[in-house]
């Protein structure tokens, strides 16, 4: 969807909420959740959220899946960076990352019910629709920068490239 110009200057985009997403990847199977409450409800997506005052990215990224399904992932890392324009919303930055383990147990709490999808059979068609441009290359263990504008729930347009440096 990249082949008409961007709607938005991301020379001058400036992020209003930052935010968190994780997914944990384990014996060809993906951590995923259903989201209860807030943004993106009855959507599919990896545990996660905004990033409180004081926070780092990561460390808001472990309290987040805690919170949301009891669990700790091991080792995480970064791989990618979400910048969503939301339109009637404030604007997104989203730090993505991915451990390939974790202590606990995936467990539903009032946030969240877990779900375990094999790699071959993500739902894609419950998600975002952003996912699918870069969620495979975070399963190819490979780094993104993917850039987004939406309307409410719709996507108008994208970009996403590989190969990034975090
Ligand atoms: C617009 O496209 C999006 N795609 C994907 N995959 N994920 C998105 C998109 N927009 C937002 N998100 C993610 C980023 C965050 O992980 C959550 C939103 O976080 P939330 O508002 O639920 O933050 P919390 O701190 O958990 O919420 P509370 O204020 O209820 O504590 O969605």
């Amino acid at each position: 969807m990249s082949f008409i110009s961007s709607p938005v200057d991301w020379t001058t985009w400036t992020p209003v909420i930052p935010a968190t997403l994780m997914f944990i990847v384990k014996d060809g199977r993906i951590l995923l959740i259903e989201k209860k409450r807030g943004l993106g409800a009855g959507k599919i997506n990896g545990p996660g959220g905004k990033i409180d005052a004081g926070e780092t990215p990561l460390e808001s990224v472990m309290r987040e899946t805690q919170e949301e399904l009891c669990v700790l992932p091991i080792n995480p890392r970064k791989l990618g960076e979400l910048w969503f324009s939301m339109g009637d919303i404030p604007d997104i930055l989203c730090h993505v990352y991915r451990a390939d383990d974790f202590t606990g147990t995936p467990t539903e709490t009032e946030e969240a019910v877990p779900l375990w999808y094999s790699l071959q059979s993500i739902p894609y068609q419950r998600m975002w629709e952003d996912d699918i441009h870069w969620l495979p290359l975070l399963l190819e263990d490979k780094t993104f920068l993917g850039k987004f504008v939406f309307e409410g729930d719709s996507m108008q347009w994208s970009h996403v490239e590989t190969g990034v440096a975090w």
